[in-house]
């Protein structure tokens, strides 16, 4: 069981939710400065996914928990994510699966299904654990994250 205090972030919403989940993926970064990151190796990552909103669905959920289990860990869980050339690409730095890219990749998979939902819940925050001693927080910038 993942058990932690998460940064906080500050938004306008009444409601808000935390979903923790993991998932075991292996990358490489294929830049110099990666040094022996470069090589194929692999985490287990721990994510916190933040979603805030006023109105709640038809099952007075903000967004059902094992939806977003499913969105995430089903999509990355034993993969390699340098093979998912749909999030990642080796070609350019910004799509290099970096903690960084992963969590913003969270946001967006997440996002883009909270807006097809009709009570348009938004994702604040996505804080993601590489190792025990590396994390990143991914925040959309305020006017995606209060659209
Ligand atoms: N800003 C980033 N720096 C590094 C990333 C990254 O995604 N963003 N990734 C790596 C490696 O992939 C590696 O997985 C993590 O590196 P590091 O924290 O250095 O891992 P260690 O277990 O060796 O950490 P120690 O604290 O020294 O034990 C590298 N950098
Ligand atoms: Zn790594």
């Amino acid at each position: 069981m993942i058990q932690q205090i998460y940064p906080t972030v500050s938004h306008p919403y009444s409601y808000e939710l935390n979903k923790d989940l993991q998932f075991a993926a292996a990358h490489r970064i294929p830049a110099d400065q990666a040094g022996k990151c470069r090589e194929l190796h692999g985490h287990t990552y721990f994510a916190n996914i933040t979603v805030a909103g006023d109105e709640l669905d038809e099952s007075g959920f903000l967004v059902n928990f094992a939806l977003l289990k499913q969105l995430i860990h089903g999509r990355f869980d034993h993969t390699v994510l340098n093979d998912d050339t749909e999030s990642f690409s080796d070609l350019e730095a910004d799509r290099f699966p970096t903690t960084e890219v992963v969590a913003r990749t969270i946001y967006e998979l997440v996002q883009h299904h909270l807006d097809q939902t009709a009570n348009r819940p938004r994702c604040v925050q996505v804080f993601l654990r590489e190792t025990p001693t590396s994390y990143c927080l991914y925040r959309p910038k305020p006017e995606n994250a209060h659209a």
